[in-house]
């Protein structure tokens, strides 16, 4: 699904944020990216969506070379991908059920299907009943909520999170997390960069750890293994 086979990422002021990465995420799996600040965490969840490019080695996502994309093709990689920030990202002035349907609308779904989706990803995230809320009025938690839905409304094969609990309390990460889980339950794979210790070593799920731009550890079952 993601495979890195030497891959590094050198800014443009020279700083180097990833050296060397090689990696496979199978379909399915869900893989935590953990590692001190300014590690590469967020530089390598930018990569896989291209948002930024490799400077060296190949990075291949869902059957595509993400290097050599042009710009016009960039759209068909992200078609395939659910992106979540710490921030949201929410339209404001759009309705939730609005902020989930142009995902689809700008891939020119037919309005029946739109209708059927939104209304099947907003109960998914328990929050049908907002559907004509705006995202100011909502909670972090519920905003985030709707973030996923849109994330996932249009069948995405990897749904990559940079810190999705980061501004959120302890119980409504969990409630987060139980909807990343079910979504990964279905088939989707999750790639999660978290600095939450109690998520990670609570879930058992595959920790990849980045120190210093480099993979310092890869386990199967792992553990947070920082102490913030
Ligand atoms: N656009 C950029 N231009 C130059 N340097 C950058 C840029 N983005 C990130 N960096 C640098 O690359 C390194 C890795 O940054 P990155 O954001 O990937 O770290 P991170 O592990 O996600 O950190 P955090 O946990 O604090 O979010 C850091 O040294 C950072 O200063």
């Amino acid at each position: 699904m993601i495979h890195l086979d030497g891959v590094s990422k050198i800014y443009g002021n020279g700083c180097v944020a990833l050296s060397d990465i090689t990696l496979d995420i199978p379909k399915g799996d869900f893989v935590f990216v953990v590692g001190p600040s300014g590690a590469g965490k967020s530089t390598f969840i930018k990569l896989i969506f291209r948002e930024e490019l490799p400077t060296k080695g190949k990075l291949i996502v869902n059957g595509r070379n993400v290097g050599e994309l042009e710009p016009s093709e960039i759209p068909y990689l992200r078609r395939n991908l659910g992106i979540v920030f710490q921030d949201y990202r929410l339209l404001p002035n759009k309705t939730v059920y609005e902020n989930v349907a142009f995902a689809m609308q700008v891939i020119e779904s037919s309005r029946r299907d739109i209708q059927k989706r939104v209304s099947h990803v907003l109960d998914l995230v328990g929050l049908r009943h907002k559907a004509k809320n705006f995202p100011g009025e909502l909670s972090g938690g519920e905003q985030q909520r709707i973030a996923i839905a849109r994330a996932i409304v249009n069948n995405p094969v990897v749904v990559i999170a940079d810190e999705p609990t980061g501004n959120l309390d302890p119980e409504t990460s969990w409630d987060i997390m139980r909807i990343f889980e079910r979504i990964n339950r279905d088939g989707t794979t999750i790639v999660m960069a978290t600095h939450d210790k109690s998520v990670v070593d609570a879930m058992k799920k595959r920790v990849i750890a980045i120190e210093k731009s480099r993979i310092a550890r890869d386990q199967v079952k792992g553990v947070y293994g920082y102490e913030d």
